[in-house]
């Protein structure tokens, strides 16, 4: 597929926090843009605010400065559910709500797209479906989400995000907590679906050699420097790599 379709873009987008007078930018004049069915990763240290920007692009929290353009509209001029019918979320928040089946987690990715009813149509019940089956947890479809493991947990959030069906997927750390089988698997599923799907992704890990052979483009954030994009084969021959991560080299 040829990727060239912008769907979203920031404009010297600044993020951080305000404390009374005080400002904490955490970066600033950042300029990047997501193509349609491209999966990025965005890399970087502890606290250096992965978080922070996923949460801004979002529109969970108000950017310092700049813009963030989501299918040509300013993020800002969306309604509520609007904007969730176009991005969807996968975030570490705990969940709220225990008596729920990992069915009813998943339907609840739908909600954006029904009447004020919140009855579900014949065409939200597929979209459920579809996304439990492509994240193959249909055998657990009816169990409490507190009686299954993090990996499932993870698969039945992103199978509600992928319910939810919006162009773009937001996913803060989505294999925090995962044993290795899991977090390959999740990183390789995300994958598959955007390939399938057409779906754009960026997903803040720290699963560096994952995100090295599974991104199509990766987001390197570090302390004070502007964030660097780029295909992880220019950015591993620029060294830019191996500067980030010096450890790389240390393993065999
Ligand atoms: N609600 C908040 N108010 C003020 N400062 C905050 C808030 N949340 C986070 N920070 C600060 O912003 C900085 C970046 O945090 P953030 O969680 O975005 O980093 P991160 O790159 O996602 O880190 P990690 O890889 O450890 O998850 C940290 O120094 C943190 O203390």
């Amino acid at each position: 597929m040829v990727k060239t379709d912008n769907i979203f873009h920031t404009e010297k987008l600044a993020i951080g926090y305000k404390k009374g007078r005080a400002t904490n930018i955490l970066m600033d004049n950042i300029n990047l843009s997501v193509k349609r069915g491209q999966m990025i990763c965005l890399l970087g240290a502890n606290g250096v605010g992965k978080s922070t920007l996923i949460r801004t692009l979002a529109r969970l929290q108000p950017t310092l400065e700049g813009n963030v353009i989501l299918l040509g509209k300013n993020i800002l001029d969306y309604k509520h559910k609007e904007l969730a019918q176009n991005i969807s979320l996968v975030l570490t928040d705990p969940i709220q709500g225990g008596n729920l089946n990992v069915l009813e987690l998943v339907q609840m990715g739908r909600y954006p797209h029904t009447s004020w009813s919140g009855q579900l149509s014949s065409i939200d019940d597929e979209k459920v479906n579809i996304a439990i089956q492509q994240c193959e947890i249909d055998y657990i479809r009816n169990s409490n989400i507190f009686e299954i493991s993090d990996g499932q947990l993870q698969k039945a959030l992103i199978a509600r995000a992928l319910a939810q069906d919006g162009d773009l997927m937001l996913l803060d750390e989505p294999t925090v907590h995962l044993d290795a089988n899991n977090r390959f698997t999740i990183m390789e599923l995300l994958k598959k679906l955007v390939e399938e799907t057409g779906k754009s992704v960026i997903i803040s890990t720290h699963q560096v050699e994952m995100a090295l052979e599974l991104a199509d483009e990766l987001w390197l954030a570090s302390c004070g420097d502007p964030i660097v994009s780029g295909k992880p084969k220019e950015l591993i021959e620029k060294k830019l790599i191996a500067k980030m991560f010096p450890y790389l080299s240390k393993l065999s």
